[in-house]
């Protein structure tokens, strides 16, 4: 059992919770007090910045600006003095002094706003930037005319300007240095407590590589042996790809044992396979384990969504969101799937009878990211697949950058820095708002009794019937929060499920004895017509081949955790906000709890169900397990069911000459080089 060391438990999700503050539709944060408060809690003159999103580096980021706000303001004030003193009465100059003047009027009344959001912090820095900016700039100007009252008009005029550029250069410098100080102390004080977590965990006989340095950490060890395995074929029938995808951790566990230690830049890592530690981490309930920090590139392709939100916000959204996700509801989605999939089987048949070949190839992964992406766009959001499509493109480019950039040291504030991969980044974030909004736009304006019970609908009741009073605080979604959320649905909706289609259709035609077993049970239950949703529920040996499928290639790689508090994890005293992690897929072929054939396709482990598939009931990690499972496991796996099943009731296959077995982790696990298949249409 999970025993938290020296702090008292947090409340349990759904637990008592303090009171719920003021909130609007729309807003993202509490409405603004008239009395002033402590914390990094705080909107800063941009809407939702910093925000109670972001941690306490963006909160000193804010500060910061405002000092600087503050300092320029006693800068273009000396200025502007300077101006002033200077004899010279041309046009230009009385335009330069308007000028100087209307920008320090700007800037004041911005320091103004951000005061006003009665943070004490903003205040105390608005007050800091003030003095600091005085004590360069005004107090040495006007020292220096006190010192020197005879000088005459011309060298007072000179002076006087030449003072002022002097009094803004030395408050840059001084913001600068203030900066870099900043800087590095928030560094200083993260390495410092990353190798203090490391140390203890070494005294615990933990052991893994040594830190390569701040900056790179093990990056390029992690790099290296990737780039070396990335890609590289191996034999169909050959599952064991853990060196291909995780070279690095397979050769750390030989190496270290398990759990073993190694960095991420600054950062410490865990690596956590045994099964008690991963049960205790998963299934802890009162959430003593939260989602590690995500990385900003993965933020802005999923969302601050279900998937990543904590606390009391994640029991909110969950509560909002699971009706959408019952059985029933489920059920009525089947016809909606078998259409999606209908039009992509028509297309195939097409081909098929297009060509004078018997067999036609397609290529599936792609295929069926389409597909997935089509059925979760009419399914959850009732919407157009344009629309959809414009969706996934924009969130596929944030994919590709967020593979580049994964692995990079997270340097604090860089992802403000206008870079080229940024503003690639930001330009792809706008258009997935845009379009985003769009969908909800319509759904708004359409005409109908309520929003709808799809899950669009779903979470737009949660949001406007909240502003008639109709809700209570714990089911209410903001505008802001409706929009990550569906980020995030667009995303887990159709990423996951399209790789488990994809490494079904790979296995069944690897083993073709498994596909003419699916072929006849499903004609056997269905018939030659779409199945429904009772006829699927009936498909025994289509559930265990998909779910020996996701225990052989699970989508979903890696799972990451932190301790909010100090926790007893086994025999280990986990440090808090130690990064742990969780590789599904060495779980997976743990030999001691799978036994001896956990390498090999064998869907019979699973006839007696999940929980009897292994020597303990929890083995299963495909969708995870504990309070943070997988929300649209049954939707995802009545989706694969239909779609094999139809495909199946049309047409037999087998794996192209074409395809390279090549796993790769690309966030998801997917076969690198797609997956071409040779269709056969059982009528021919
Ligand atoms: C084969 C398909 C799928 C697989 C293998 C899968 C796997 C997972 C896993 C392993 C997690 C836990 C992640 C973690 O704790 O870090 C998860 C969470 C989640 N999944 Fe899925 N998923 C699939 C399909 C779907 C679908 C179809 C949807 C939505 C339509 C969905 C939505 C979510 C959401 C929202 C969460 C976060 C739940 C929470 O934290 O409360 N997933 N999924």
């Amino acid at each position: 059992m999970a025993m938290p060391m020296p702090m008292p438990p947090p409340p349990p999700p759904g637990g008592d919770t303090p009171p719920a503050p003021m909130m609007m539709p729309g807003m993202a944060m509490p409405m603004m007090g008239m009395s002033f408060t402590w914390g990094h809690r705080a909107v800063v003159l941009f809407p939702r910045w910093p925000g109670d999103r972001a941690g306490v580096g963006m909160y000193l980021l804010c500060l910061l600006l405002v000092l600087a706000l503050a300092a320029l303001v006693e800068a273009l004030s000396a200025a502007s003095r300077g101006l002033e003193l200077s004899r010279s009465r041309g046009r230009q100059r009385q335009l330069l002094a308007a000028g100087v003047h209307a920008a320090r009027m700007g800037l004041a009344y911005l320091v103004m706003l951000a005061v006003m959001s009665f943070n004490a912090g903003v205040l105390l820095a608005a007050v800091a930037g003030h003095a600091a900016g005085f004590l360069l700039a005004r107090s040495c100007l006007l020292g220096s005319r006190a010192a020197a009252p005879e000088i005459d008009a011309a060298g007072a005029a000179s002076n006087g300007s030449c003072r002022a550029r002097a009094a803004a250069m030395a408050t840059l410098l001084l913001l600068l240095a203030v900066a870099a100080a900043a800087a590095w102390v928030w560094w200083g004080r993260y390495a410092w407590r990353a190798r203090a977590v490391a140390r203890r965990l070494a005294a615990q006989g933990v052991r893994g590589p040594r830190p390569g340095g701040l900056l790179r950490g093990c990056n390029d060890e992690v790099r290296r042996r990737k780039a070396e395995a990335d890609g590289v074929a191996m034999d169909v029938g050959d599952h064991d790809y853990l060196r291909r995808i995780v070279p690095h951790f397979v050769a750390w566990k030989e190496q270290y044992g398990t759990p073993f230690l190694y960095w991420l830049g600054p950062q410490p890592r865990i690596c956590v396979s045994d099964y008690d530690s991963v049960k205790q981490i998963l299934s802890n309930k009162y959430g003593h384990f939260v989602k590690n920090d995500a990385h900003p590139a993965i933020v802005s392709m999923i969302g601050k969504g279900l998937v990543l939100v904590e606390g009391a916000d994640w029991v909110r959204h969950r509560r909002v969101l699971s009706p959408a996700f019952a059985m029933d509801k489920l059920k009525v989605m089947t016809k909606t799937m078998a259409s999606c999939a209908e039009c992509l089987i028509q297309g195939w048949e097409d081909q098929a009878s297009n060509s004078k070949s018997i067999e036609v190839e397609v290529e599936f992964s792609k295929q069926f990211q389409d597909l997935t992406a089509d059925v979760i766009c009419r399914t959850a959001f009732g919407s157009s697949s344009e629309k959809g499509k414009e969706v996934f493109h924009a969130q596929k480019q944030l994919q590709a950058i967020a593979i580049a950039t994964v692995l990079n040291v997270q340097l604090p504030g860089f992802k403000y820095v206008p870079t080229k991969r940024n503003r690639c980044k930001w330009m792809l974030e706008n258009k997935l708002r845009n379009t985003l909004m769009q969908i909800i736009q319509s759904r708004i304006t359409s005409e109908g009794n309520g929003y709808g019970d799809d899950l669009l609908g779903v979470m737009l009741d949660a949001c406007f019937s909240s502003e008639q009073g109709e809700k209570r605080d714990e089911l209410i979604l903001h505008v802001d929060e409706i929009i990550d959320e569906c980020k995030t649905f667009f995303f887990a909706g159709q990423e996951t499920t399209s790789h488990l289609l994809t490494w079904t259709m790979f296995l069944l035609s690897v083993y073709p004895e498994w596909q003419d077993r699916l072929r006849e049970e499903v004609l056997r239950e269905c018939g030659k017509e779409n199945p429904n949703a009772d006829m699927l529920s009936k498909l025994k040996e289509m559930t265990v081949v998909l779910l020996e499928t996701l225990r052989f290639y699970p989508p979903v790689i890696f799972m990451l955790r932190k301790p909010i508090t100090d926790m007893q994890v086994g025999r280990l005293h986990l440090p808090r906000g130690t990064a742990v992690v969780i590789p599904i897929p060495m779980l997976h072929r743990d030999k001691e709890v799978w036994g001896d054939d956990a390498d090999e396709f064998n869907p019979l482990r699973f006839a007696n169900g999940v929980t009897r598939a292994a020597k303990i009931p929890h083995a299963h990690l495909g969708f995870s397990i504990g309070p943070r499972s997988c929300i649209g496991q049954n939707f995802a796996m009545l989706e694969a069911k239909l779609v094999m099943a139809m495909i199946l009731q049309k047409f037999s296959f087998a794996l192209s000459p074409k395809y390279v077995h090549a796993p790769a982790d690309l966030i998801t696990l997917q076969p690198k080089f797609g997956l071409p298949i040779l269709l056969k249409s059982l009528d021919a």
